[in-house]
């Protein structure tokens, strides 16, 4: 008889391929296949090795699997999915796992968990960070589905995640239907707000601070060896030292100042108005990728909108400081915000998502991994019911500390003319957040003026009307 497979893997390009060699590595037996057979053939031949064999029909794959069969499909989210399921259906048997690592939205995921149950097949949504790097080294890994299926899989996913410095891999269960891809969705929108505070960080360094490339290059390596130490930091200064291949010059001073967006930060922000949750940055951060995208209009608006005149800085270390404080605090404004999305959908939900485990999984293997993991892990142990990050007593001193910082940045960017939604949404949302007054009086009397819409008192229960009509 010919040997089975502990797992086939729909889908080489760059994270199938990545996960199948990474899976292969690690001792499992891995039967690949994709849509276009040449790529299995490359995927052959670039990296061949012995536990990974290709498949040029799902039907030869899945009769290769040993039962219960584990089917890990690392495709393109949306139809392509559906359409590989249908597929897959018919060959399966009930036990059967399948698995979903790519970028899906969480409600495909529970709607297809749904369908597939019905067939007596386990479906879970895993989500998977780390781009390619991470995919073959070690990738932070987010699975949610039954839990009663999770020990057939778990052995793969917890041998191919990264290892966090206490060497816990970076995998664990998270819950059930599509919770792994809301973790993973709201993962990527904090990923979004994080790559946005770093961008308002150099732009106020290179035009308010009148900072060279080599000295963001020297600024950022400097960052990373501190409390910011992160992937982000680590690859924004590693950016800044690359010469072009193309023209004469560095190479992000050749790069289109506009930036595109898949989906999974847009969704992010969607979910959170659903929920009624403010994650204000994470939205800044995807509309200020929006309005990149506008050169033309940017272009015509800078001859007619009068520019603010930029000050320069008087003493470049200093400045350097604060922007950096006020990168630390708007990043912990950021998590808080994220996080509270992530409590929010564990209750309405009913998930019931451990928040410090999932802090924990994003220590090592995914794009927002950092030492703060490390401290957002910790607070969460220490509170499992923390309200918000902001409260907990590690963050809440450093808020404390540093929000003078964080206000100067943005003041400095907002008196500069220079584009810092993310920190000045940070700044608002720290002082919506401990706001004596919010306005909102004032807003229930508009809307019970001009909709009869009620209003509620300060001083007594109940909802009231009043007849703004009569003279004053
Ligand atoms: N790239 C990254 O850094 C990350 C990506 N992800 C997610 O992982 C998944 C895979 O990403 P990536 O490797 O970048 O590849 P892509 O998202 O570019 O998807 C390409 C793969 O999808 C297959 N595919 C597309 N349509 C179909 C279909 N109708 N039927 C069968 N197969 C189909 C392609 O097959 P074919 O070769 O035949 O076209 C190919 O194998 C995505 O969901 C992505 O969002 C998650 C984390 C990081
Ligand atoms: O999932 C990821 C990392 O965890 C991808 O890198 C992410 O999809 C990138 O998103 P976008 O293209 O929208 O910036």
């Amino acid at each position: 008889m010919n040997k089975l497979y502990d797992i086939g893997l729909v889908g080489l390009s760059v994270m199938g391929r990545s996960l199948a060699l990474n899976m292969a590595d690690h001792g499992f037996r891995v039967a690949g296949y994709n849509r276009s057979p040449e790529v299995t053939d490359r995927v052959l031949r670039e990296h061949p090795h012995e536990n990974l064999s290709g498949f040029y029909s799902l039907e030869a794959l899945v009769s290769a699997l040993e039962r219960p069969r584990k089917v890990f499909l690392m495709i393109q989210a949306g139809p392509a999915v559906d359409a590989v399921l249908e597929q897959l259906l018919p060959l399966l048997e009930r036990g059967d796992v399948v698995m979903d690592g790519g970028n899906s939205y969480f409600e495909d995921t529970n709607r297809r968990a749904e369908t597939l149950a019905e067939a007596g097949i386990h479906y879970f949504g895993v989500g998977v960070s780390g781009g390619e790097e991470g995919a073959r080294r070690g990738p932070s890994v987010m699975p949610g589905g039954p839990r009663e299926a999770y020990g057939a899989v778990r052995p793969i996913l917890e041998a191919v995640a990264a290892r966090a410095e206490d060497d816990k891999p970076c995998c664990a269960y998270i819950g059930p239907g599509g919770a792994g891809h809301y973790v993973k969705m709201v993962h990527n929108g904090i990923e979004y707000a994080d790559m946005q505070l770093i961008a308002e960080a150099y732009l106020l360094l290179k035009y308010a601070g009148g900072f060279t490339n080599r000295e963001l290059a020297e600024t950022f390596a400097a960052w990373d060896r501190g409390e910011l130490h992160s992937y982000l930091i680590g690859i924004t200064a590693d950016i800044f030292t690359r010469q072009d291949d193309l023209a004469t010059g560095d190479l992000i001073d050749h790069i289109l100042d506009s930036a595109g967006q898949k989906g999974t930060g847009r969704w992010t922000s969607i979910e959170s108005l659903r929920q009624g949750v403010d994650v204000s940055m994470i939205t800044a951060a995807c509309s200020a990728r929006v309005m990149s995208n506008h050169l033309e209009r940017r272009a015509r608006a800078g001859g007619r909108i009068a520019a603010v005149p930029v000050t320069g800085v008087d003493n470049k270390s200093a400045f350097a400081e604060t922007v950096r404080q006020a990168l630390y605090t708007g990043k912990i404004i950021a998590y808080a915000q994220g996080f509270s999305l992530l409590a929010d959908a564990s209750g309405r939900f009913g998930w019931g998502l451990n928040l410090g485990e999932i802090a924990s999984i994003f220590r090592a293997g995914c794009i927002i991994q950092a030492a703060f993991l490390g401290d957002i892990t910790a607070a969460y142990r220490a509170d499992p019911a923390l309200e918000s990050l902001l409260l907990a007593p590690f963050f809440l001193d450093r808020v404390n500390e540093r929000q003078e910082h964080l206000r100067r940045a943005a003041a400095a960017a907002v008196l500069g003319g220079i584009p810092a939604p993310a920190l000045t949404n940070a700044a608002a949302y720290l002082d919506g957040f401990r706001a004596r007054a919010c306005g909102a009086n004032l807003i229930q009397a508009q809307r019970d003026c001009f909709g009869a819409h009620t209003y509620e008192r300060a001083d007594r229960p109940g909802s009231f009307h009043y007849d703004w009509r009569k003279t004053p």
